[in-house]
């Protein structure tokens, strides 16, 4: 056995969860043992809406404590990470992901198309409120913040009628018997990356990064760049809510879906492109050029 490697995780039984699958398979490939280092975030310790606090605060404290050689990797939720590169860091491997879909988790073991008139859904993610929104049914959405543990809580407890959460982290948690409805991407379209994790070291560590590799799933790899390229490109011309599902058949085939939607749920824009793996990046490019060319920053104009 080699040197211990030094994986930073945040603390949340989500993130303690993902921290470990991946331990395990890096100590498979390599043979090396992995301890996990528990890094305090500044997201963890504040109790504001994640909008507020923006999307890289979960992420920026792990990526100090990679390049302060604290720890030497670390295992982001993919859709977690701003779209730009850190600077002296690489993504040495996207593991296979698992099921990128959103699931509803409601009472009575109520699918979304049985919620009575008035039900109320916890969910604070714009591109979740905008899709529901746009469905036009008569339910409201309240912002929930919290643990996986403490969201499905409150339908236990009566509080919310149901929650619509990543089915990947209900499934790390061992929680995806409660799901009452996977919700179809035809409705409900994940976010860019979702159900994937990036394995994130410092590019300097070769040997490390090369070691990393073994973990490289490369349809995820090329489904997770295809969602990102879109998502980043639309960054640029528009801030509404962005969703995004890259599907890879066994012949290389990639199948992306994009949308836009205002936040009222009153103007959605969805196309969708195909082409081969290797042109994954090029096809997110074009699937943003094409909603940018349909409008899709005046969606978010109508909604202001
Ligand atoms: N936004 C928070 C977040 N970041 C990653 C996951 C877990 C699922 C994943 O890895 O995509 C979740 C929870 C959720 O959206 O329900």
């Amino acid at each position: 056995m080699g040197t211990k490697l030094r994986l930073g995780t945040r603390g949340s039984a989500l993130a303690m969860a993902q921290s470990q699958t991946v331990a395990d398979l890096v100590t498979e490939v390599t043979g090396q043992p992995v301890e996990l280092v528990e890094i305090t975030t500044a997201g963890d310790r504040s109790t504001a809406p994640v909008q507020q606090l923006g999307v890289g605060v979960f992420v920026s404290a792990l990526r100090d404590a990679l390049l302060a050689k604290e720890i030497d990797f670390a295992v982001h939720s993919y859709k977690d990470l701003p779209t730009a590169p850190a600077d002296g860091l690489a993504i040495a491997a996207v593991p296979e992901r698992a099921d990128p879909r959103d699931a509803l988790v409601a009472r009575d073991g109520l699918t979304l198309a049985e919620l009575p008139a008035g039900a109320v859904i916890g969910t604070g993610a714009l591109r979740r409120i905008a899709q529901i929104a746009a469905l036009g049914m008569p339910v409201t959405t309240v912002p929930i913040r919290g643990n996986v543990d403490t969201r499905l809580r409150k339908v236990a407890d009566g509080e919310l009628d149901a929650v619509v959460l990543a089915r990947a982290g209900l499934a790390r948690l061992g929680r995806a018997g409660e799901v009452t409805e996977i919700l179809d991407p035809m409705l409900m379209l994940p976010a860019p990356a979702q159900g994937a994790l990036a394995v994130e070291c410092r590019s300097a560590d070769t040997d490390l990064v090369e070691a990393l590799a073994a973990l490289d799933h490369r349809a995820t790899r090329a489904a997770v760049t295809a969602e990102r390229a879109f998502l980043a490109t639309l960054e640029a011309g528009c801030s509404a809510p962005v969703a995004a599902l890259a599907e890879v058949t066994e012949d290389d085939e990639i199948y992306l879906r994009g949308a836009v939607i205002s936040v009222d749920g009153r103007f959605a824009l969805r196309l969708s492109r195909t082409g081969t793996l290797a042109d994954a990046e090029e096809i997110g490019r074009a699937l943003a050029a094409d909603l940018l060319e349909d409008g899709a920053e005046n969606v978010l104009g109508s909604a202001e």
